[in-house]
């Protein structure tokens, strides 16, 4: 439940402060380059902690018959009022060294005018003063309720910068930059607040009173040594102002940052001092912090940190739609005491419940009569048959907000009949506890006397529409329902089906695999390692094959099951045949873009080698060393003058290869892997990666033999190069 009311809260306050938040951090954006042109101005004097005020104030009295004042900005600059030997007044700035004129203060751009008003008032005065501080404070609380979802998240603060798993654009770069962007976002807002406050006086900088006594005839000694003005540098002076005339009473007011002095103008004694309260301290870095004045570095992270919330307000309303499309379970329109099929469902964000509703759907106009709710709404159900578990994996392999009570329910709530069963998971193969709850799930109904599995646990990948639609036609045969399961369809945005021709298609070989090319009809983008996504027309399940790009036309590798709906519909193809497909990115199965990477291993058994046969011909300079595994020397056929070709060319630079069934060795791509353990270790060693392609069977062989190598060869073990990145997989 904490999450969820962590989440709510950070969306309220969000919606609640966007319009402020959004014209605060435009204009911020805007004024961020006020300081940032200020200082490339070239007033600035260096070493101002070298020169004393004493010998300044010397050498503006001997240039000028009357000096007003002289002041020090936070961008170094030195700026005074003076009146020149013909009786001009000249103000603007100086070099103090000289007391030459440097040039006129330059007027404020009507744009930053502008924009200052806007950012400060909303150009409503004080209601718009109060209403962007409301908007400052309120972003704070934005700031905090997102901390506190990203220590959620990663399961403690301790892991609060721990990696983050890549799961969705938005999702991935809110979380990143949030904490990227978290304290310059807190500072901005709390000086936000700060200065607001001291404009409706909530906070008062009440200087004490100077207090001089001019009876003490001791002022009048002049000392012009060990003088105040000796002791100080221009780099410690604010402003000085000078005596208004030659009386003595009259005296220099000189205001440093946590003080100001009365200096007697003979003697350069001290008349008084009074030093500023905490409040106007914490006002002047209020305002440096909030206004970056004086340092282009700080402006500059002010104008990041302002694109950061321009972003989050993106990626944050983005995320929140997407939810929203299927944030809530569908109306039941049949009691849950007269369903026979029940449909429990677990899920944190909601998308779950996509594939969830169009099962439930399709169940609906199957005739069925079905009863949809959330897990921890579990209860007894009269007439139940069938109970159907959709259920996705939180934190670290925790049960999402809407399952959590399941499991405690399960065994006090007494079912009369017998139910059969099936649990699917939702989750994700980047997260080390892969549909852990589903599993568990699985389990406690299996120990449970009224239950019976009808089905095997079934884990689903991201959300794979294609591979739930699998299991629902599984399911619907085992259960004898002919359910149309190309109704069960959640993508709202399904990219346009494109032509491809076939130009080529070799012989089915003895393991019963072929090569197809395709070339797509119009020009298309595309690279080794994506997927083409195929339905056909019998039984409208989408296929997804991992492709090889050679020369612009597509090489998939397929083995004919005899029974299988889209390797037939490939196999009985010929060449001029059109055919409609997708082409859906796969960026992290491609080969690796970064100048960091030099080297990769590309692994695969049988059809897998697919998108190797592209990557191996690619002209990306890598040093590439291909493994592959098959039954005999035959299944090799296939694909050997494609890997001689790369071999010759010099783009692939060695070849691996284990024969399962020839000459009585049984030699698997695991074991090629485990005799070249020398050529795993120096990729992993020096950022390159291993590319895996095939049967899950194989990838955890591989996993566990590349486990060894790193542990015995590196000492470190695998999960530190999965970390970072440099084992990628695509098996199914
Ligand atoms: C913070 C976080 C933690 C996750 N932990 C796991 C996990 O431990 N195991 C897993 O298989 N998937 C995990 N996932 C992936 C989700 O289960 C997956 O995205 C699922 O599709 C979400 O479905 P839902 O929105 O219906 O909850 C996690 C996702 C996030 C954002």
């Amino acid at each position: 439940m904490t999450l969820s009311i962590w989440r709510y809260s950070h969306l309220t306050l969000a919606l609640a402060s966007f319009v402020f938040v959004f014209l605060a951090t435009t204009t911020g954006i805007v004024l961020a380059f006020q300081p940032i042109s200020e200082q490339l101005q070239s007033y600035k004097i260096e070493a101002l902690d070298q020169l004393d005020l004493d010998q300044t104030v010397a050498t503006f009295k001997r240039q000028y018959p009357e000096v007003i004042t002289i002041e020090v900005d936070a961008n170094q600059f030195v700026s005074a009022s003076v009146i020149t030997k013909n009786g001009t007044a000249l103000n603007g700035y100086f070099n103090p060294k000289t007391a030459a004129f440097l040039g006129e203060k330059p007027e404020v751009s009507n744009l930053f005018k502008f924009t200052t008003n806007l950012h400060r008032s909303l150009f409503l005065k004080s209601t718009g003063r109060f209403l962007v501080g409301l908007g400052s404070f309120l972003l704070f609380l934005i700031a905090f309720s997102g901390s506190i979802l990203i220590i959620k998240r990663q399961s403690g603060i301790k892991r609060f910068f721990a990696k983050i798993v890549k799961e969705d654009f938005s999702q991935y770069w809110h979380v990143v930059l949030g904490r990227l962007s978290l304290i310059p976002i807190v500072i901005i807002t709390l000086t936000g607040v700060y200065l607001s406050l001291l404009k409706f006086d909530v906070i008062t900088e009440d200087k004490p009173a100077h207090n001089i006594d001019f009876s003490n005839n001791a002022f009048a000694e002049k000392q012009p040594d060990g003088t105040v003005f000796n002791a100080t540098t221009l780099a410690q002076v604010v402003s000085l102002e000078f005596p208004f005339s030659e009386d003595e009473e009259d005296y220099y007011t000189l205001k440093q940052d946590s003080k100001e002095l009365l200096v007697h103008q003979y003697s350069g004694q001290i008349l008084s001092q009074v030093n500023y309260p905490m409040t106007t301290f914490l006002s002047d870095w209020s305002l440096v912090l909030h206004t970056g004045k004086g340092s282009i570095w700080w402006s500059i992270v002010l104008l990041i940190a302002c694109l950061n919330i321009l972003f989050f307000i993106y990626s944050g309303f983005k995320m929140t739609i997407k939810r929203r499309q299927n944030a809530v379970l569908p109306k039941n329109k049949i009691a849950k005491d007269t369903a026979e099929y029940i449909i429990l469902v677990g899920s944190e964000t909601g998308s779950t419940y996509g594939l969830a509703t169009a099962f439930y759907k399709a169940l609906l106009a199957n005739g069925q009569s079905v009863f949809i709710t959330d897990l921890n709404s579990y209860t007894t159900y009269k007439n139940a048959k069938q109970l159907i578990v959709l259920t996705s994996t939180y934190g670290e392999g925790e049960a999402p907000i809407n399952a959590k009570q399941f499991l405690s329910v399960l065994n006090t709530v007494p079912q009369k009949q017998q139910i059969q069963y099936a649990v699917v998971g939702f989750g994700s193969l980047n997260y080390a506890a892969y549909c852990k709850y589903a599993q568990l799930v699985d389990a406690n109904l299996q120990l449970h006397p009224q239950f019976q599995p009808n089905l095997e646990l079934c884990k689903i990948h991201n959300q794979s529409e294609m591979d739930f639609k699998k299991w629902a036609l599984q399911w619907s045969k085992s259960v004898g329902l002919d359910l149309d399961v190309a109704r069960i369809k959640v993508s709202s945005t399904q990219r346009k089906q494109l032509a491809f021709t076939v130009v080529s298609k070799t012989e089915i070989n003895i393991d019963n695999t072929f090569v197809l090319t395709l070339k797509p009809n119009k020009r298309l983008s595309f690279k080794s390692g994506d997927l083409l996504s195929v339905i056909p027309e019998q039984d409208g399940v989408a296929r997804l094959y991992s492709i090889g790009k050679i020369g612009g036309a597509i090489v998939i590798s397929i083995k004919k099951h005899e029974f299988g709906v889209c390797s037939n519909y490939f196999y009985n193809l010929t060449i001029g045949d059109q055919i409609k497909g997708v082409i859906k990115p796969n960026p992290t199965f491609n080969l690796p873009k970064s100048k960091r990477v030099k080297s990769v291993v590309l692994i695969a058994n049988g059809t897998g080698i697919g998108p190797f046969l592209g990557m191996m011909q690619d002209t990306n300079p890598v040093v590439k060393h291909l493994f592959w595994g098959g039954r005999t020397t035959q299944s090799l056929q296939l694909y050997k003058t494609s890997i001689d070709a790369s071999l010759n060319s010099g783009s692939l630079t060695s070849f691996n290869m284990a024969l399962s069934q020839e000459n009585n060795t049984r030699l698997y791509v695991q074991d090629v892997i485990a005799k070249q353990q020398s050529i795993i270790a120096e990729v992993l060693k020096n950022n390159g990666v291993i590319m895996i392609c095939g049967s899950i069977a194989m990838q955890n062989q591989v996993l566990d033999t590349l486990n060894q190598i790193t542990t015995s060869r590196l000492q470190q073990p695998l999960s530190v190069f999965e970390h970072n990145n440099q084992i990628v997989t695509d098996c199914y």
